[in-house]
């Protein structure tokens, strides 16, 4: 593998995109500091906390009567709001006080004010006591990426305010911020998915996390299914370009109202990973003796989180898609709304069959995702310090 450059012979772009966004204005978004009267007409599938706590706390999906129109089975019987928990004005009495009130909001919005994310940034500082200039989000089984940061000061996500929870094995739901190969770094042991339930926004909202506590670059890795025929189990895709499918039927991290404290409301996404950085982990992959394991190609991600059809696998092929997964993509795109400089790769946990055949052991699966990821750790995890150590030193 030579230098990387997707230019037709250009010149490596080193200069940095940016995209000029305007600081200081506000679109208005508000940050539910109403009074703790809640209407069952604002979401009539909530009710106290109670309740709520009981079923494992405030989490997708958790509600707790049937959506207005859902049909009920036979043996469910509806128990209307008692009379004596309604007001006199028709408004149901809640016993959340306003702080709660307005974290169960948040969680069951999807997109976060600016005003919160800054606040869950501040809690991260405050508490770690470090501006983290660089941000890593661990795929599945890549957690052991946030294992190496030294003087590591651990968040559970249960812990931090208004932070949503892991729900996927091989994702420990834990913010790591620290020091890296000299560089201040926060590592996300644990990504959201679409398929959890959260709407995209909400799955890379700790990007825009990340860009208020400091960061600049994104280091986003991830589990893939290998479609280009060359890539082998345990081969390192470097993401040059990808193909959202979740976009192309409509869905995006940056839909409802745009905030330009964060960035452009029409981001441009043509230069979205960083040729200098993909160059020097080429150097880097040389210099560890895996040059013919590490390749440069486009990510897809798919909804999830059932594993592709063989249609759908030689669809993908056909619009030049290297390796598929479920994530990064919202990420990225989050990522590049704020002018985040954005490095990721993808570890070939399986090669995705394009022909038909019956061979059961040929179907993907999560056990054989994290045993791969397992099996190369090391390697994964010694690209990305070694990269980092290029950029603390200036020379990446
Ligand atoms: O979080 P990533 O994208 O690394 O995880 C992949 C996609 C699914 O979450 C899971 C499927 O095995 O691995
Ligand atoms: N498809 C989608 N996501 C994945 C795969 C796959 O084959 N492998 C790991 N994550």
């Amino acid at each position: 593998m030579t230098g990387y450059n997707n230019s037709n012979g250009g010149e490596v772009n080193t200069a940095s995109n940016g995209n000029g966004h305007s600081n200081g204005h506000s679109n208005g978004h508000s940050n539910g500091n109403k009074s703790a009267d809640y209407t069952a007409q604002e979401n009539p599938t909530m009710c106290s906390k109670d309740c709520c706590s009981g079923q494992g706390g405030f989490k997708p999906g958790n509600t707790c009567a049937p959506k207005k129109g859902a049909v009920s089975s036979s043996d469910e019987k509806i128990v209307p709001t008692p009379q004596s928990l309604l007001k006199s004005n028709g408004k149901i009495q809640c016993d959340l006080t306003p702080d709660e009130l307005r974290a169960l909001r948040v969680l069951n919005e999807d997109t976060y004010p600016y005003e919160v994310i800054q606040e869950i940034a501040d809690f991260i500082t405050k508490g770690a006591g470090v501006r983290p200039k660089i941000g890593i989000i661990c795929g599945s089984g890549l957690g052991s990426l946030a294992d190496i940061i030294q003087d590591a000061r651990i968040f559970e996500y249960e812990k931090i305010p208004n932070f949503p929870v892991s729900t996927v094995e091989g994702h420990a739901g834990k913010l790591v911020v620290g020091t890296l190969e000299g560089a201040t770094v926060m590592a996300m042991q644990g990504r959201f998915h679409f398929y959890e339930g959260y709407p995209l926004a909400k799955c890379s909202m700790p990007v825009r996390v990340m860009k208020l506590c400091g960061v600049e670059y994104l280091f986003a890795t991830n589990a893939a299914g290998g479609i280009n025929p060359r890539y082998g189990v345990g081969d390192i895709m470097l993401m040059h370009d990808h193909v959202n499918m979740l976009g192309f039927a409509g869905n995006s991290p940056l839909q409802g109202p745009n905030d330009p404290r964060f960035g452009p409301r029409f981001p441009a996404l043509t230069n979205s990973y960083n040729k200098d950085l993909i160059n020097k982990a080429i150097e880097i992959g040389k210099a560890m003796g895996i040059e013919s394991n590490i390749h440069v190609g486009v990510y897809s991600c798919l909804g999830g989180p059932n594993y592709e059809t063989i249609a759908e696998l030689k669809a993908l092929r056909m619009m030049g898609v290297d390796a598929v997964g479920m994530s990064t993509v919202h990420e990225v795109i989050t990522a590049r709304h704020c002018d985040m400089k954005v490095f990721a790769f993808s570890l070939i946990t399986n090669k995705c069959a394009t022909e038909y055949n019956d061979k059961k052991d040929e179907e993907p699966s999560h056990d054989e995702v994290m045993a791969v990821a397992k099996m190369r750790q090391k390697d994964c995890c010694e690209l990305v310090s070694r990269l980092i150590r290029e950029l603390a030193m200036g020379s990446a």
